[in-house]
């Protein structure tokens, strides 16, 4: 009797599953774009945890399980221009559960990502995928997303990016290159670095926390770093099971071990959140200017509820919906910086003279203000962060091979007709609710339209030189750049990283050269051709880009003459 029940069960859901994907397929073609056919889609969460199970499908012989890579919503970074160049700017993943289009074609792109009316939306199953700690900027929309957007945007004043500045710099002064052990790092521990530098920059300037970030001050389990590195690490596990209410001798140990970092992390929160809140009650300190993007949105929010008439839809922030923004606010701000400056480096030492060049930059600009506590100082900010255009330059190539972000997905509220390229020509289609625009970072980053050197890693190309011989910062025209999105929706903290980026580079350069670690017996040429590889091919995505094997390849610093 079970038998038959578990039997016709499962073959309803089976029947269930091909109707769908047929009808979806029927739909997909009329489109006229190239169309992948997916057994099931990044959208499932549940796939998404036992996928790593099915990794041997892609060894299927025939070509049987290309489909595998694009079952993770972080396809493109594994993928990078190999789908363009093989389908063209615009094709169709299409599953059971959804049709995605996937698209870098930039007009497309323009239209659909920087349209104002509010017709284009996230799907519910990833914009609440971080929502466990309360609703927040990221995860809503309308009206809801302008209350959110408004009080947390005035966290990123000025004020801040010279906090960052200095920040960025002492936590890089702190590394202690100095001493020899420390100068040679594997790409695992560079990453591992630079996570806990970008940690420490976000704790002291987001939450005004100057404590050490490892330790457990009393009333806490674990430390601040230990809990969210868990949560950041263990995303997907959190977002499937956090809501599970099981006792906790039932569950496994990283299950467990994961709910008692929620708990924590909601525990540092709520602390930090009470203790500026009695700060920022008194009218004095309301009108001072902000000392930490907490400091920042806690103070917006409190004005919003005093100037709140009933009547009116609320305009201030809720308890929990706080904590939800300074969650994301981790999510995005950690792992992105500390993400893009891993890149870096071995794109700097494959690079040597692309290191002179900026290293130049440096010492222009940089080395002047090294007298003493001025280059931390807003004058260190005001006058060098603004000419290191090369610096920048760097950031934005880095972040054109090995963006943390590599794909977004919207539907919209109404059906919106498209003008695509498809590969029989131009075409307008209609997209429907419920089908998914797909835009595909890497694809857009990596497409010809950057010119015959688009594979090649070079930041000159963000430079261009005027008559006077001044140099400017400048996007090239044609190709679509989106590493910050684009629109209403891109990101506020764009200059934050680009100022805390910058800090880090000039305060390292200044001092030190990067080059390639050799293994043994290796020439120069086959230690860069392996460096570049992992760099190249060994890509994926977990929250932002890592490498498969970063222990195989390495950098050392060497000191400036
Ligand atoms: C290299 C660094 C960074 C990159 C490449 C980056 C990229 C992005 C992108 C592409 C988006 C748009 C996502 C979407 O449309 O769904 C975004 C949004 C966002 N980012 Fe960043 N980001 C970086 C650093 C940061 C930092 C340092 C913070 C915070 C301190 C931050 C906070 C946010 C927030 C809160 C949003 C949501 C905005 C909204 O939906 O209105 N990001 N970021």
């Amino acid at each position: 009797m079970i038998l038959l029940f578990i039997t016709s069960s499962l073959l309803l859901f089976v029947g269930v599953r091909i109707f769908k994907w047929v009808r979806n397929y029927l739909q997909a073609r009329s489109y006229g774009l190239p169309i992948i056919l997916l057994p099931v889609s990044f959208n499932e969460p549940l796939w998404m945890v036992f996928r790593p199970l099915f990794a041997w499908v892609e060894y299927l012989p025939f070509g049987l399980g290309n489909w595998y890579l694009y079952t993770t919503m972080g396809w493109p970074t594994e993928d990078g221009s190999r789908s363009l160049r093989r389908y063209g700017e615009n094709l169709v993943l299409c599953s059971p559960v959804d049709n995605i289009i996937a698209t870098c074609e930039p007009a497309v792109v323009q239209k659909v990502w920087t349209e104002t009316r509010d017709i284009w939306r996230m799907p519910e199953s990833q914009s609440q995928l971080f929502t466990f700690f309360g609703q927040n900027v990221s995860s809503t929309h309308g009206e809801d997303w302008k209350r959110h957007r408004k009080v947390t945007v005035q966290a990123f004043n000025e004020r801040t990016m010279v906090g960052v500045w200095s920040e960025a710099k002492r936590q890089t002064k702190a590394l202690k290159l100095t001493l020899e052990k420390e100068r040679e790092r594997s790409l695992g521990r560079v990453r591992s670095t630079f996570d806990i530098l970008a940690m420490q920059v976000l704790a002291v300037v987001a939450f005004g926390q100057e404590t050490e970030l490892t330790s457990v001050p009393k009333g806490h389990k674990m430390s601040l770093m230990e809990s969210m590195g868990f949560i950041l690490k263990h995303v997907l596990l959190t977002v499937v099971f956090n809501s599970l209410q099981a006792p906790a001798f039932l569950l496994p140990s990283v299950l467990r071990k994961l709910k008692v970092s929620v708990a924590e992390v909601r525990l540092y929160m709520e602390e930090l959140v009470l203790a500026h809140m009695k700060s920022t009650s008194k009218p004095s300190v309301l009108r001072t200017r902000p000392a930490s993007l907490i400091e920042a949105i806690v103070s917006a929010n409190e004005l919003e509820k005093r100037g709140d008439s009933s009547g009116k839809p609320r305009s201030y922030l809720t308890d929990s919906e706080l904590y939800g923004n300074i969650f994301v606010f981790n999510l995005g701000g950690y792992e992105t910086t500390a993400a893009t400056l891993t890149f870096a480096l071995p794109f700097l030492a494959l690079h040597p003279e692309i290191q002179t060049w900026i290293a130049e930059e440096i010492d222009t600009h940089a080395k002047t203000h090294a007298s003493g506590k001025d280059e931390e100082s807003d004058l260190g900010y005001n006058d060098v962060y603004p000419r290191l255009l090369r610096t920048r330059a760097l950031m934005y190539e880095t972040l054109r091979f090995a963006s943390p972000a590599p794909l977004f997905v919207k539907t919209p509220l109404v059906p919106v007709n498209i003008d695509v390229t498809t590969p029989s020509g131009p075409r307008t289609i209609s997209v429907k609710p419920g089908t998914l625009m797909g835009m595909n970072q890497y694809g857009a980053h990596l497409s010809p339209r950057w010119g015959s050197d688009a594979e090649t890693f070079n930041p000159k190309r963000f430079i261009s030189v005027d008559e006077e011989g001044e140099e400017r910062f400048q996007m090239p025209e044609g190709p679509a750049y989106t590493a910050w999105m684009i629109g209403p929706r891109m990101c506020p903290a764009r200059k934050f990283s680009q100022v805390e980026f910058a800090g880090i580079m000039a305060e390292l350069l200044k001092d030190w050269r990067v080059e390639i670690v050799r293994e043994g017996g290796e020439s120069e040429g086959e230690a860069r051709e392996r460096v570049n590889k992992v760099l190249r091919d060994e890509k994926y995505f977990n929250v932002s880009a890592h490498l498969r094997r970063p222990e195989v390849a390495g950098v050392r610093f060497v000191r400036r003459s």
